[in-house]
C-alpha cells in the first residue's frame, strides 16, 4: 500500500490532469471560473459582514440608535444580494464535479472493457474490487478534489481579505496568527498522517469486500440453499464485516485523539484574540466594536490557514482513494504487463487458418508448464479433439487458442476474432431479449424473425419462443432455462454465427446423447470447423484429429479415425 509520500501529488496530478485538457476543456474550466467568481463574492460579501457587525456594535456601546439601524439596513440589503452568491456556488461546484465523473468514468470503462483487462484483472489481488473503484471511488475523486481545490481558493482569498482587516487593528494579533497556525499544522501532517490515510485505504478495501461477499451470496443462492451452505456463508459475511468494523473502531480512534486536538485548537481561539487585543480596547485606544471585528477577523484567518488542520480526517480518506484509483489507472494504462513480456509470451499472428507452432503453455502466473512445445495445424475441415484427465489443461489450451492466456512461448496463428467463436462450458446468458441471446455478440446483425425461429427449432428448442412469450421477451434467462436449454442457445449462435472456427469447451455437457449428437450433426452441415474438449466418445467421428494432453506437459496427437477412448 502505497500512503502518503511526495509521489502523492504526482499520482493526484496523473489521474486529475486529463480531464482539463481534452474535448470537455472549454466547459470544465468556464464552470471552475464561475466557482472561483462567486467564492470572490462570497469572501467580498462576508468581509462587509464583519465590518457591519463591529459597526453595529459600537453603535449599541455608544447608545447611538440612528448608526445602528442603518448598519441593520445595509446588513438587511447585503444578505439578499448574498443569498444567490452562496447559494449557486454549491450548485456550479457539484454541476463540474458530476461532468468530471462522468468523463473519468466513461474512460476507464472504456479501458476496463478494451484489451481483456477485465478478464487480466482477476489474476491481479492487488486490485481489489474494481467495481467499486469505477462507481465510488471515481466519484469521491471528482467530488473532492474540487472541494479541496476550492476550500484551498475560498481560504485564500478569505486569508488576504482578513489580514487587511487585521493588520489594520492589530499586528500582534496577525503575527500571533501565523505562528499558532503554523505549530497546529505540523502536529497534524506529522502526527496523525500516516496512520490516518493506511486506516482509510484499509477501510475502503474491507468495505468493498463486504459488499462482495454479499453479492455473491446473492448470486449463488440457489446452489447454497441446495447445499444448506447459509451457516458457512453467514460466517464469511460476518468474518468480512467484523474486519470492516474493527479497521474503523480504531480509525474512530484515531479521530478521537484528532477531535480533540481540533477542538482544543479552534476553541482556544475564542478567548485568545480578545486576551491579545484587550489592553488597547481598555486603554480606550479601540472601540468595542472594533473588538469583535477584530475577533471575526481572527476566526476567519485562522480557518483559512489552518485549513489542512480542520480537513485533515476528509484529506486523508481523499488520499487513500487516490492510491486506489491510481494502482488501476495505472493497470489499465498497460503498466504490468511488463513482467509477461519479461517471463515470455506466445506469439501472436494473424492468417486464414489456426496453427500452432512449439507452444509451451503455462498458467498466467508463471508456476505451472501445462504443456511442452505443442505442434498442430487445424485445418479448415478438419476438427479436433481435444481429450485427458480433469485438471491436464485442456480448457487452458482454448484460453490460449483464444489469446486469454499468453505465457509460455511459441507462436499460435488464428483467425481474426470474428471468425472464430467460443463456447464455454457455463453458457453466459446476457441480460436483454430472446432474440439478443441469440444474435449476441453481434446484436445489430439484421436476421428475420423466422429464420431465428427456425434456428430454435434447429437446435431442439421449437416451443421455446413460445413458452417465453416470443423473440422480444425479456427474462433472467440463466433463472428461467435449465443449463441444457442455455447450451442449445449457446450452439444457436455458432449456427447462426457460421464462424470458420467453433471452439466448445465441453459445451454440451449438460445434454442427453441425442440431443448432443444432433447439435454436432447440424454443425457437421455447415462450413465451421471444429475444436472441441469433450468426454464422450460419441462426438469424436466429428472431428478428423485427436489430441490427448496427459497432464505432465507431454501430448500425443492422432487421427480419430484410429483413436480409442481410454475407458
Ligand atoms: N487462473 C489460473 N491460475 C493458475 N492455475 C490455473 C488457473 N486456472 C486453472 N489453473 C490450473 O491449470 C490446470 C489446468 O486447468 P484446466 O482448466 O485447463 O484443466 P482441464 O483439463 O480443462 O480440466 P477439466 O477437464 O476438469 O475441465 C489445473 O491444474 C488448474 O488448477
Amino acid at each position: 500500500m502505497k500512503t502518503v509520500d511526495r509521489h502523492l501529488w504526482q499520482r493526484f496530478l496523473a489521474i486529475a490532469t486529463p480531464y482539463w485538457r481534452h474535448e470537455e476543456k472549454w466547459k470544465a474550466w468556464s464552470l471552475l471560473l464561475l466557482s472561483i467568481l462567486l467564492l470572490l463574492g462570497q469572501t467580498r460579501f462576508a468581509v462587509l459582514f464583519n465590518e457591519q457587525t463591529g459597526e453595529f456594535t459600537s453603535a449599541l456601546a455608544a447608545r447611538d440608535e440612528e448608526r445602528f439601524w442603518v448598519s441593520i439596513k445595509y446588513c438587511l440589503g447585503l444578505l439578499i444580494v448574498a443569498i444567490p452568491f452562496f447559494a449557486s456556488y454549491y450548485f456550479v461546484r457539484d454541476t463540474l464535479a458530476l461532468h468530471w465523473r462522468r468523463w473519468l468514468t466513461y474512460r476507464l470503462l472504456d479501458k476496463y472493457f478494451s484489451h481483456r483487462h477485465f478478464y487480466e484483472l482477476n489474476a491481479h489481488a492487488e486490485i481489489d474490487n474494481p467495481d467499486q473503484r469505477i462507481a465510488e471511488d471515481i466519484n469521491t475523486f471528482t467530488q473532492r478534489s474540487l472541494y479541496f481545490l476550492l476550500i484551498l481558493i475560498g481560504s485564500i482569498l478569505q486569508l488576504v481579505a482578513f489580514s487587511a482587516v487585521l493588520w489594520s487593528i492589530s499586528r500582534e494579533l496577525v503575527y500571533f496568527l501565523v505562528f499558532y497556525a503554523a505549530i497546529g499544522t505540523v502536529i497534524i501532517i506529522f502526527g496523525f498522517g500516516r496512520r490516518l490515510i493506511g486506516l482509510n485505504f484499509q477501510q475502503l478495501r474491507r468495505e468493498a469486500d463486504f459488499r462482495f461477499s454479499l453479492v455473491r451470496f446473492r448470486e449463488n443462492a440457489e446452489a447454497i440453499a441446495l447445499y444448506h451452505g447459509e451457516a458457512q456463508e453467514l460466517q464469511q459475511v460476518r468474518q468480512r464485516f467484523t474486519n470492516a468494523f474493527r479497521n474503523f473502531k480504531q480509525l474512530i480512534r484515531t479521530q478521537l485523539f484528532l477531535n480533540l486536538f481540533q477542538y482544543g485548537f479552534g476553541l482556544l481561539t475564542i478567548v485568545l484574540p480578545s486576551i491579545i487585543i484587550a489592553p488597547q480596547v481598555l486603554s480606550g485606544e479601540l472601540e468595542v466594536g472594533r473588538a469583535v471585528q477584530a475577533a471575526g477577523a481572527f476566526a476567519a484567518v485562522l480557518s483559512a490557514i489552518s485549513v489542512i488542520i480542520e480537513n485533515f480526517e476528509a484529506l486523508s480518506r481523499f488520499t487513500a482513494g487516490v492510491d486506489r484509483l491510481n494502482t488501476f489507472t495505472q493497470y489499465l494504462a498497460g503498466e504490468s504487463t511488463s513482467r509477461a513480456s519479461a517471463l515470455g509470451v506466445i506469439e501472436s499472428v494473424e492468417g486464414s487458418q489456426l496453427w500452432l507452432e512449439r507452444v509451451t503453455l503455462q498458467t498466467p502466473n508463471y508456476e505451472r508448464t501445462l504443456i511442452k512445445e505443442l505442434s498442430l495445424h487445424i485445418k479448415p475441415g478438419q476438427g479436433l479433439i481435444i481429450v485427458g484427465q480433469s485438471g491436464s489443461g485442456k480448457s487452458s489450451l482454448l484460453r490460449a487458442l483464444a489469446g486469454l492466456w499468453y505465457a509460455g512461448s511459441g507462436t499460435i496463428c488464428r483467425p481474426l476474432p470474428q471468425d472464430m467463436l467460443f463456447l464455454p462450458q457455463q453458457p453466459y446468458m446476457l441480460l436483454g431479449t430472446l432474440r439478443s441471446q441469440l444474435l449476441y455478440p453481434n446484436e445489430d446483425r439484421p436476421v428475420h424473425d423466422a429464420d431465428l425461429l427456425s434456428l430454435l427449432e434447429r437446435v431442439n428448442l421449437p416451443e421455446l419462443a413460445a413458452r417465453v412469450g416470443g423473440l422480444d421477451a425479456i427474462h433472467d434467462w440463466e433463472k428461467l432455462l435449465s443449463i441444457g436449454e442455455q447450451q442449445r442457445l449457446a450452439f444457436a449462435r455458432v449456427l447462426l454465427c457460421k464462424p470458420r472456427y467453433a471452439v466448445l469447451d465441453e459445451a454440451t455437457s449438460a445434454l442427453d446423447i441425442a440431443n448432443e449428437e444432433h447439435l454436432y450433426q447440424q454443425l457437421l452441415n455447415s462450413e465451421t470447423t471444429l475444436i472441441s474438449v469433450g468426454h464422450r466418445p460419441g462426438i469424436l467421428k466429428y472431428h478428423a484429429q485427436v489430441l490427448e494432453l496427459t497432464g505432465n506437459g507431454e501430448w500425443r496427437a492422432e487421427p480419430a479415425a484410429t483413436y480409442q477412448f481410454a475407458g
